[in-house]
Order: C-alpha cells, then structure tokens, then sequence
C-alpha cells in the first residue's frame, strides 16, 4: 500500500549538527504510528520535516495528502477563547469542520467562553487535538500529546485520536516516551535512535518475528552463530536473548514472544541493530 508518510535517506542539520541522517521509514494509509527514541534521538526533528517546518538537507520526505500539526508546546494563544480559536481555525482552513469541533468541545465539557490560559493542560490538550481534527487531515502528527497529562486525560486523548481513525481515513504519528502509553493503540512501531531509524513495522509483525530466549549460557554462542541476536543480556549462567525469527532450539532453551517495551529496548541498547523492511536493510549488523 502507498505510504501517506515516507522518508528515504532523510538528513536534516542544525549547521554542522546532523539530527537526522540516512533515515529511511514509511507509514502506510490507516495506520497509528508510534514513534519513540531517546532524548534527542531525532523524533522533533523527523515530525518538524515531515509537517514542512523544516526542510531536508539531503534525501527526502513525502507526505500524500493534507498534515496537520500539534506541537509539543501546544500553540494556543493563551489570551484567546476556545471561541476565537475556532473561528481563527474556520478562517484560516477551506476543509474546516465548525460542526465536529463544537460537538467534541461540548461532548469533553469544555466551555467555549473560557480563554485559553485558564484551561487545565489536559483541556488544552484536547483544544489543540480538536483544532487538528477539525482540518480532516489526512496524516495527524502529535508530538507528545500525552506529556503532562494525568492517566485519565491520556486515555481520553488517545481514545479521541482512535475514534477519529475509525471514522475517518486518518493516518497518525505520534511520538511518547513512555512505551505502555502505545500499546494498546498503535499498530506501528518506528523506532529512532541517533538520527537513523532502527525499526518501522507492523507492531504484530515485529513480535511475531522475534523471541525472547532464556537458556545456558553456555549455548547462547551456539545460538548466535545461527540467528540474530538484537540484544543480550542475564548474569550467571543463564543468558536472555532477544533474537529475530523463531530459531528451532535446544530443548533447554525456553522461548515467548516479546513485549513491546522489550522490543524497543533491546533495539535502543544495541544501536547496530536494525528491523527495516527490504531485504538490503534486515538485520543491519545485527
Ligand atoms: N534548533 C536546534 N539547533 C541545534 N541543534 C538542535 C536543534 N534542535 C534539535 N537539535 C539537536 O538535534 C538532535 C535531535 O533533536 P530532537 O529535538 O529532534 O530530538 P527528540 O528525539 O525530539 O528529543 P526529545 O525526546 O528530547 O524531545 C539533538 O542532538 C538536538 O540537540
């Protein structure tokens, strides 16, 4: 399927800074897309080129369709009304949806009179989600939507956000820090680790296609030499390995399919491995 976003050989510089380089990924039409990476791993900066804030200072990235935008630090002018910011939204955008927008705010209890500044971070959250959705895009970009916010209003957001892809053919990005947050949301992963991406897949895909071993240490090199260790790890004698594919083992060797906070973290401490699709990118170094 034609990806709404893709990137290849994406670089981007802050002068002589590479924050992006070589980042390659794709996000097919319909799909939650969770993008996660350590501090300064590059995600503000993927999201800022992807929504045309910055340009690429070598590759590419592509968009199909109309993107929408909800910053980190939300940009809502905190003098204004959530009336006067709905109006500046219908003024500002032909596809602007004034019916949907007012139905949200009344649906979440937020009055349109109150001015901005004096709604809670988890209101805000939501004007500044409803001022997007009101635009139909067709890729939603949000980065760290849930920052801040208590678990009750990270749930309602993402709830708001899930509702909108079923209604509508809506592609979304959204990066977070804290993986448990995505899990039940996002059906695809991309990970960022210094400027290059490590992961983009289908999250079902990717734990299919990996295991989390535990045996003898003294077996793992024997396991080594025929798969793919992403990250190793235990003390003594017993050894864990996450390892792509499904190896057939030694029967002592147990063998369960990963969690998604696994998953991320074995690829954030083994920088050199990769779960890219193609057949020139898998299992990079790995
Ligand atoms: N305006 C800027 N000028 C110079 N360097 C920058 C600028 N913005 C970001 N960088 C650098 O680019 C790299 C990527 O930063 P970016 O903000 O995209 O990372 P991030 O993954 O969003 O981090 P975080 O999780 O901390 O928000 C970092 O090394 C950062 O220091």
């Amino acid at each position: 399927m034609t990806p709404v976003l893709e990137t290849t050989g994406l670089g981007v510089r802050y002068g002589r800074t590479w924050a992006l380089r070589d980042c390659s990924l794709a996000v097919p039409r319909g799909r939650v897309a969770a993008l996660v990476g350590p501090n300064g791993a590059g995600k503000t900066t993927l999201m800022h080129t992807a929504v045309g804030l910055l340009k690429p200072s070598a590759g590419q990235v592509t968009v199909r369709g109309e993107v929408a935008f909800v910053a980190q630090d939300k940009p809502l002018y905190d003098g204004f009304t959530v009336a006067e910011m709905l109006t500046f939204g219908r003024r500002m955008n032909p596809r602007w949806d004034d019916e949907a927008a007012r139905g949200r705010l009344a649906g979440l209890g937020i009055p349109l009179e109150r001015r901005v500044g004096r709604l809670s971070g988890g209101q805000q959250a939501q004007v500044a989600l409803t001022l997007a959705l009101a635009r139909h895009p067709g890729l939603l970009v949000l980065d760290e939507p849930l920052a801040n916010l208590d678990p009750l209003a990270r749930h309602d957001v993402m709830r708001a956000v899930m509702a909108e892809v079923a209604a509508h053919e809506l592609t979304v990005l959204l990066s977070s820090h804290v993986v448990s947050d995505l899990e039940d949301t996002c059906d695809w992963l991309i990970v960022l680790n210094g400027g290059r991406a490590q992961v983009s897949g289908d999250i079902e895909d990717l734990l299919d296609g990996h295991r989390v071993l535990t045996g003898p240490a003294e077996l793992a090199e024997g396991v080594a030499a025929r798969t793919r260790v992403v990250a190793a790890g235990g003390s003594g004698r017993q050894t864990t390995l996450l390892v792509r594919d499904r190896p057939v083992l030694d029967p002592r060797w147990s063998a369960r399919r990963p969690g998604l906070d696994e998953l991320v973290m074995a690829y954030l401490r083994s920088p050199g491995s990769a779960a890219l699709p193609g057949p020139a990118r898998q299992g990079v170094g790995a």
